[in-house]
């Protein structure tokens, strides 16, 4: 069937893509990547800056995604705790991405795997980066992406469960045809999208074995990754 894009779905897709691309880490500090010496605890204090900042990125981009601020305030923490680590993988997925010349790739991939985290959660989250990766997504489907991600009404505590999945399906009813019109050679895109935002669910299992054997060795993490993961 003919898919079409209305004017207000026009506008929803630009302002999430303004927002997204209008808040990203400051070169300044994502630089110190580029320039910082490589030993496994410069590694995890450079990407515990790096996730820090871009939990305050992603506070940021959530609060330009219309309809979230007229959310129950405590359900727009539970939706920021609860989808933090998922959005912080599509995040570095995006920068770990080869298609994108950011020169952080290479270094970025070699920080993460000398870090002092267990060999074990090494696979799964590469397995997720290539898959991400082979999606070859387009802007708009990232910034929607992660909107679809942080709106996902099954997190811990959300109370109001029908105003977030109303947010999170007009999402989703804009991504599926962005994807029709954008991957017309491949009708099953969408779909494999959608697969990706479950393989995400799994890596927040992994992730929080990882903060607990980081935390065995008293790793330190800031008090605003302590706050939204709930540590310490
Ligand atoms: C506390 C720390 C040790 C940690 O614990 N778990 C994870 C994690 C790891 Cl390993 C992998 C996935 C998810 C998490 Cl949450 C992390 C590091 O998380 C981050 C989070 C975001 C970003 C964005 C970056 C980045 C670089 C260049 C450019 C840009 C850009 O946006 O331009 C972004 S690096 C980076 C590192």
């Amino acid at each position: 069937e003919k898919v079409e894009i209305t004017k207000e779905q026009q506008a929803l897709v630009k302002s999430i893509v303004d927002a997204y691309n209008r808040h990203q880490i400051p070169q300044d500090v994502t630089k110190k990547l580029l320039q910082e010496q490589y030993s496994a605890e410069e590694n995890f204090l450079l990407l515990t800056e790096m996730a820090t900042n871009q939990v305050q990125v992603l506070v940021e981009f959530t609060k330009n995604i219309p309809g979230f601020l007229s959310l129950d305030r405590e359900d727009q923490i539970a939706l920021l705790k609860g989808s933090a680590v998922e959005a912080m993988f599509l995040r570095s997925a995006q920068v770990l991405s080869k298609r994108m010349p950011n020169g952080y790739t290479e270094v970025l991939k070699e920080r993460v795997r000398n870090s002092g985290m267990s060999e074990e959660f090494m696979t799964p989250m590469f397995n997720f980066y290539k898959s991400i990766d082979e999606l070859q997504m387009v802007q708009e489907e990232q910034a929607l992406l992660t909107a679809v991600t942080i709106l996902t009404p099954d997190r811990p505590y959300v109370k109001d469960y029908q105003a977030v999945e109303r947010l999170q399906e007009t999402m989703l009813i804009v991504l599926r045809k962005l994807c029709v019109l954008q991957h017309p050679q491949d009708p099953q895109y969408f779909a494999r999208l959608l697969g990706r935002l479950t393989e995400l669910r799994t890596l927040n299992h992994y992730h929080a074995e990882m903060l607990t054997s980081w935390r065995m060795n008293d790793q330190k993490f800031t008090p605003l990754l302590c706050e939204i993961w709930d540590v310490q």
